[in-house]
């Protein structure tokens, strides 16, 4: 789906579908000479880094294991509830794994600061971050992203894998809704 398709719920869009690929041929070739000759493991979380995952993983030139965690901190609304929720944990264990955690975004950093701190627990040989975007200014913790994305203002995205209310994940590239789309009317709405 592209803009286009969708122009009545649009307001604008920050990020389009040739940026995120020329942003995720350069990061490809980046981890692919950083890890060459390594064993990495690609961690996604679920759901919104889908699509990120899968441009990362085919962009790349050496193999890679693809592994998957759904992690839940947004709901319905524009604001985290600050609790994350494990929908569905990893299948395989990291311990002294190389691990690339893939996300779709950086908002308030809890997911990411959760994340890392957890793989390290579980025993990793190495944690590093990749994100398509970052809302810098909303950070609350704090985050070290090896391979950073996009930089992006303070508002509430969608598209290429991020939802407002589980919709617009199929979208393309990255736009910003008409503020009647947002009816929880948060801060950032
Ligand atoms: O930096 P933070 O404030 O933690 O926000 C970032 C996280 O929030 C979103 O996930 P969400 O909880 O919406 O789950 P989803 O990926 O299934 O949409 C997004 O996909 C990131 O994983
Ligand atoms: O701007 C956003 N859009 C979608 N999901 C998100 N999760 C954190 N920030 C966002
Ligand atoms: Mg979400």
């Amino acid at each position: 789906m592209r803009i286009a398709d969708i122009q009545s719920h649009i307001d604008h869009e920050l990020v389009s579908k040739p940026q995120i690929e020329e942003l995720i041929r350069r990061v490809a070739a980046q981890v692919s000479q950083d890890y060459a000759g390594k064993d990495l493991l690609l961690v996604a979380v679920l759901k919104g880094a889908v699509n990120t995952m899968t441009a990362l993983s085919q962009a790349l030139t050496i193999p890679v294991q693809l592994e998957f965690m759904s992690l839940s901190s947004y709901g319905a609304g524009t604001q985290s509830s600050g609790t994350i929720t494990v929908r569905k944990d990893l299948d395989c264990s990291v311990r002294g794994r190389h691990i690339l955690i893939v996300e779709d975004i950086i908002d308030s950093g809890r997911t990411l600061r959760w994340l890392v701190d957890e793989l390290n627990s579980r025993g990793a040989a190495s944690v590093e971050v990749f994100a398509l975007l970052d809302k810098v200014s909303r950070h609350e913790v704090q985050v070290d992203v090896k391979y950073p994305g996009y930089v992006i203002p303070d508002e509430f995205v969608v598209g290429f894998g991020l939802d407002y209310d589980e919709r617009y994940r199929n979208l393309d590239s990255i736009a910003v809704l008409k503020p009647q789309e947002y009816q929880d009317q948060g801060e950032q709405s």
